[in-house]
């Protein structure tokens, strides 16, 4: 009690938005919706640093929106600033310790040895597979597109989605399920289990483990959780009986001419004392990337897309971009030395990544005081949700920052402008792993999709905004395609 009232009369330096009353706080207020992202633009455009947050009378919430209150919490040790419970602890049945959720010397350790899986050398590796899918969600749409008579409406979120499982499948286990064409029990369950947890977050009475291990939606989750588990753990055991059986040169000779997937990178990725990552560690990992790189590289593109036709002069620009570079090829097909030649593309991803952020905000409970450079101090223990959707919005420092406008990220605009204000992939020692896979694959389907198919608004069905565990729409993204002639 009396950590807990020193805590308030530090946190009574922030100032706290109007609430429902003092037993509610500000519960009901926040909501995933369309209207509660626009409530964030109201606070930041009021409080620009950050306000205090109640969600129930004993648990206050800091929520964070300006580089400032964030550079503290964001640049700390991951030992000072966890991850908090609350807002994470959902996917550890189906995440276990991979490196998402873990904290502490594991957190670290696995860190460092899963460093060099994404290295610039082993990435170059999956261009192709990024392209191959893309060529078979575009062989969908082009067919859809000729069935209608010229062009088609889709809801790209769904189509995407599969294309970042097709690929994370391809990177990760190489893996060829052919999920964009038929169904695969395995892409099912990851899909349910995205699903269910999102739901389990917005059911008060699924909070208890044991209520919701009985209820309907526990037992679906526990099932998809076996069906992705005993996929991932196969796939794991096989090799490693294969390098077991072979030995390492054997082994890694065996390999030439094929490159290396995750899983072979972490079979054999090793720390500087010789420790290796056991089975369990390698198949939470395999599932962490599964998880976090899906959804979020989706709905990097599907509002990419969508930026790029609420403004087809930017669409039209990329497009002859991608045209000059690919002209006198002999395939449609973008190569890894490509993805630095395409400047205005990449500025367009960027803006609709800061937009609308793929992960709109990450929370973190400090194990100590932490102090602003304000004189303000944020207390041990408190829950800080860094908005990141807040931060890519805030006036201070994106002038009139709903507009869509490309330009921002031309280099004389970015001089000056603090590391901290764009942060779509966090930032930190827990920043995203994955981030240049993933500016990769964004890379590689934006320029092949602007190159093959113009793309237009469907009037009819403008997207709502729903934050949940990634920024999604309420009732999917429509977009209308038009196939165009080909380029190689
Ligand atoms: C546009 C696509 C992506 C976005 C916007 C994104 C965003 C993020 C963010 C904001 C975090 C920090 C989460 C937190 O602090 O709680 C994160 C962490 C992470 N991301 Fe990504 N991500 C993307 C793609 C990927 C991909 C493709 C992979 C893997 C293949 C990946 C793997 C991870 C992992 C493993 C972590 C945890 C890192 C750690 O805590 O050490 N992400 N990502």
């Amino acid at each position: 009690v009396t950590r807990f009232r020193a805590a308030c009369r530090q946190l009574r330096r922030f100032p706290r938005p109007p609430w429902r009353s003092w037993i509610l706080g500000h519960t009901g207020l926040g909501k995933s919706t369309e209207e509660g992202l626009q409530h964030v633009d109201e606070l930041v455009a009021r409080y620009r640093h950050g306000c205090l947050w109640w969600i129930s009378p004993w648990t206050p919430i800091l929520r964070l929106f300006h580089p400032d209150t964030l550079r503290p919490i964001l640049l700390a040790s991951a030992f000072i600033a966890p991850k908090d419970q609350l807002f994470y602890g959902f996917l550890k049945p189906w995440l276990g310790d991979g490196l998402l959720l873990s904290g502490g010397q594991k957190w670290a350790r696995h860190r460092r040895l899963l460093t060099p899986a994404f290295h610039w050398d082993v990435l170059k590796s999956y261009v192709g597979a990024f392209n191959h899918s893309t060529h078979v969600m575009h062989a969908k749409w082009r067919a859809a597109a000729q069935a209608a008579g010229g062009h088609v409406g889709l809801e790209v979120l769904e189509q995407l989605s599969l294309l970042t499982l097709d690929t994370l499948q391809k990177c990760i286990f190489s893996h060829e399920s052919r999920c964009q064409e038929q169904p695969s029990e395995y892409i099912k369950a990851i899909l349910e289990l995205s699903t269910l947890v999102v739901r389990r977050h917005h059911r008060l009475l699924h909070h208890s483990t044991w209520l919701y291990r009985l209820s309907a939606d526990g037992r679906r989750f526990a099932r998809a959780c076996a069906t992705v588990h005993s996929f991932t753990a196969a796939v794991v055991q096989r090799r490693r009986q294969a390098l077991d059986r072979l030995g390492h040169q054997a082994w890694l000779e065996n390999h030439r001419g094929r490159s290396m997937d995750f899983i072979d990178l972490l079979l054999l990725a090793k720390d500087e004392d010789g420790n290796t990552l056991s089975d369990e560690d390698i198949a939470a990992e395999a599932d962490t990337f599964m998880f976090e790189g899906h959804d979020t590289t989706a709905s990097g593109l599907a509002w990419l897309l969508y930026n790029l036709a609420c403004h087809p002069h930017y669409q039209e620009r990329c497009r002859q971009e991608v045209r000059e570079l690919l002209k006198g090829r002999d395939a449609e097909e973008i190569k890894w030395e490509d993805l630095s030649h395409l400047p205005f593309t990449t500025m367009c991803i960027k803006e609709s990544l800061r937009l609308h952020p793929p992960v709109t905000a990450v929370s973190r409970r400090c194990t100590k005081d932490i102090a602003l450079r304000d004189g303000r101090v944020i207390p041990k223990g408190i829950i800080c949700l860094m908005s990141i959707y807040g931060t890519h919005h805030n006036p201070d420092i994106w002038p009139e920052p709903q507009v869509y406008n490309p330009l921002r990220f031309s280099p004389e605009n970015s001089k000056g402008r603090s590391p901290l204000a764009f942060i779509p992939f966090s930032a930190g020692p827990r920043n995203c792993i994955g981030q240049s896979f993933a500016m990769a694959e964004l890379k590689v389907v934006a320029a092949l999709t602007v190159a093959r198919f113009a793309i237009k608004l469907d009037a009819g069905r403008p997207p709502r905004r729903k934050p949940e565990l990634i920024l999604r729409t309420e009732d999917g993204l429509w977009l209308l395609l038009e196939p165009l002639p080909e380029v190689a």
